[in-house]
């Protein structure tokens, strides 16, 4: 039995197989875009009630805004970082945002996770096995490349990308002893996904947080651990703070392109992120772009929105670049040290 309205449409079109095949492209854009909004209401949404949360870096800025929510919506949290004074007063906040502070419990360790025995001392001290973890300490010092040191790319590599590992592996391993349902959540960058002037002892162990993302979000599908890695754009953090005083002008000017969001903000749309089943998680729309079009073969946040993303940020990402970055760098070239003081050439 045919529809009216679908005769009419076809006696309009008499046969025209340009209207055919756009009329088949879209509905097969629909039902591409459609399949995976099927399957994640299927999957069971990820809900922070109950949850044994650890979260390193979580005595400031984006960590301790996590901290918060979670405690907010039920989940049982505790910090990880090094400064005990911070440490304390970011449980007395947490404590204050918790939903019900009777039945959950909140604790903080301090740890220096940078290390394999730091992190596992900090997973043993936890009082129950953590199901989730958020690797959120990590932090960079911008500078130019000739003129940081080897103890700056060295402090880079502890504090972004080993602090993930180790915690990553201590956790996991934690994890699946307990035989929990687990899931782990690394923090990556805008900067994991394009490099940009100054921040060489940073950006490269974001695009590493990718990699072992990548890798474990495969490996772990071996146990019932999942895997996400958030891309957040500028937060406006403490660490963000202590990064603008040794920043160089040129990345300043850059970062006017930017639109800094507070830790509550970036918490909320990670929570988000997660609650979504996103593999990569980003808070904005121009990072957005550039996750859909530096995506590779990691899973998207749905196939027909993620081409046209990868599409348009193909186009519009290579324009930023030459009119605003590239050509912002080399306005600056005569501000640009010629040569490093103290070091010999020999
Ligand atoms: N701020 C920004 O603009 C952006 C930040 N990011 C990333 O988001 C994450 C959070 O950033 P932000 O909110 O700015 O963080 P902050 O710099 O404000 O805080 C960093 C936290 O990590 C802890 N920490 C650092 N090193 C260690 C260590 N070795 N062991 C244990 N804890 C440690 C710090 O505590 P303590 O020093 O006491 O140990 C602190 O709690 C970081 O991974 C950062 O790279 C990504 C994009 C933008
Ligand atoms: C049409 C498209 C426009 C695109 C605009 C993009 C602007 C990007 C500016 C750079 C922002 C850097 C954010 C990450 C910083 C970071 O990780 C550190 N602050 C760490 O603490």
């Amino acid at each position: 039995m045919s529809h009216p309205l679908l005769e009419k449409v076809r006696a309009a079109q008499q046969g025209n197989p340009l209207i055919y095949g756009l009329a088949f492209g879209i509905l097969l854009a629909v039902v591409l875009n459609i399949m995976p909004l099927l399957n994640a209401r299927a999957k069971k949404r990820w809900m922070p009630e109950r949850k044994n949360v650890l979260i390193t870096g979580g005595s400031q800025g984006l960590g301790l805004a996590l901290a918060e929510l979670l405690a907010s919506k039920g989940a049982n949290v505790t910090i990880v970082a090094r400064n005990v004074d911070k440490l304390e007063q970011a449980l007395e906040k947490i404590k204050k945002a918790s939903a019900s502070p009777k039945t959950q419990s909140h604790a903080y360790i301090s740890a220096d996770v940078s290390t394999f025995n730091g992190a596992k001392q900090a997973v043993k001290k936890c009082s129950q096995v953590p199901d989730t973890l958020f690797c959120c300490a990590g932090g960079a010092k911008p500078g130019h490349f000739l003129e940081q040191e080897e103890q700056d790319f060295e402090m880079g590599l502890k504090m972004d990308y080993w602090t993930a590992l180790a915690s990553t592996h201590a956790t996991a391993r934690a994890m699946r002893e307990a035989g929990v349902e687990g899931k782990i959540v690394l923090v990556s960058s805008l900067v994991g996904l394009f490099g940009l002037v100054g921040y060489s002892q940073y950006a490269p162990m974001k695009y590493a947080i990718r990699g072992l993302a990548e890798t474990l979000r495969s490996e772990f599908l071996l146990y019932n651990i999942t895997v996400h890695c958030y891309f957040p754009a500028t937060i406006l953090s403490p660490g963000f703070e202590t990064e603008q005083l040794t920043k160089p002008h040129v990345l300043k000017e850059i970062e006017k392109s930017d639109v800094p969001q507070t830790p509550a903000v970036c918490a909320a749309r990670l929570l988000q992120g997660v609650q979504k089943g996103h593999f990569f998680i980003t808070s904005d729309w121009q990072t957005d772009l550039f996750r859909a079009a530096t995506g590779g073969v990691a899973p998207g946040n749905g196939c027909f929105m993620d081409f046209c993303k990868s599409r348009l940020g193909r186009i519009a990402l290579p324009i930023w670049r030459i009119f605003e970055a590239d050509a912002i760098v080399k306005k600056h070239r005569t501000e640009a040290p010629t040569s490093t003081p103290g070091a010999s050439s020999s």
